[in-house]
């Protein structure tokens, strides 16, 4: 599957590209307002929750939004939501690169661009979008181009995410430079999630480097081991999309009122 996703992702960049070439998106960014700060977002007290928009998975299908992603960007504003992350990959997540316009344009918190990065152009090209964050998936890049990427994304003063999900992979992160590391609790292979798998490999981060744990969060309860764990938030996905009232359980998930 990943490497469907990866060949399908090789097809799209090399078509954004023919459309609007890279000297274009860099006449663009000289007139781009200063990203928002989701790296200070992340280092608020308590845990913070990066609330994703995310209108189907490979696994699970379509999960039926009944809110724009406008209105569910908002719903998640108001639950204390420190961060949204828009999935905007096409052919298996059916996000798009609008959705993510359409976010930023109706929030006011930092935005991650949650995609298969595999290009350096698309790092361009999510800091023209709007985005104030990226992810790069350790998994799909080997070390030399994450430590090229991390650099990019300093020269674009865009912030990083970068999602390990083993030990080796951590280590690969910390020595490329990484300043956030997520931990995905789905194993990629077969798309199950366990949150016991942050908390196995929590100790791996240091104290100066941000822990965002990714998939599979669930419940306050959750959030309180993860928290325990050392992590400085958390990256929800299908339980908020799927709750009838996000902003109630973004509120749950945390237990407080506002960010
Ligand atoms: O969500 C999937 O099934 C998936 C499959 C293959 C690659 C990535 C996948 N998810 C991307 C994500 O990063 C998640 O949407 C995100 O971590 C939130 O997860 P969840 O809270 O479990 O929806």
């Amino acid at each position: 599957m990943l490497l469907q996703i990866a060949a399908k992702k090789r097809l799209r960049v090399d078509e954004a590209r023919k459309k609007v070439p890279l000297s274009e998106i860099e006449k663009r960014l000289e007139q781009a307002e200063a990203p928002r700060p989701f790296y200070q977002a992340l280092l608020m007290p308590g845990m913070s929750v990066i609330a994703e928009v995310k209108k189907a998975s490979p696994s699970k299908g379509d999960f039926g939004l009944t809110l724009t992603v406008e209105e569910l960007a908002r719903a998640y504003e108001s639950g204390g939501a420190r961060a949204i992350s828009v999935l905007t990959e096409e052919d298996f997540f059916k996000g798009s690169a609008t959705d993510l316009v359409k976010v930023k344009s109706a929030v006011t918190l930092p935005v991650l661009r949650k995609d298969f990065i595999i290009d350096s152009y698309q790092l361009y090209e999510s800091r023209a979008l709007g985005a104030d964050a990226v992810l790069l998936i350790a998994g799909f890049l080997p070390e030399k181009e994450l430590r090229a990427y991390l650099q990019i994304c300093d020269e674009l003063d865009l912030a990083a995410v970068v999602e390990t999900h083993s030990a080796d992979e951590i280590q690969m992160a910390l020595t490329a430079g990484a300043r956030i590391v997520g931990i995905n609790n789905r194993n990629l292979q077969n798309f199950t999630t366990d949150v016991n798998h942050t908390l196995q490999l929590a100790p791996q981060i240091p104290d100066n480097v941000l822990l965002v744990s990714e998939s599979g969060i669930e419940s306050a309860v959750d959030v309180h081991l993860l928290g325990a764990a050392g992590a400085d938030a958390v990256l929800v996905g299908e339980t908020l999309v799927r709750s009838a009232n996000p902003t109630a359980k973004i509120r749950e998930l945390t237990g407080r009122k506002s960010a």
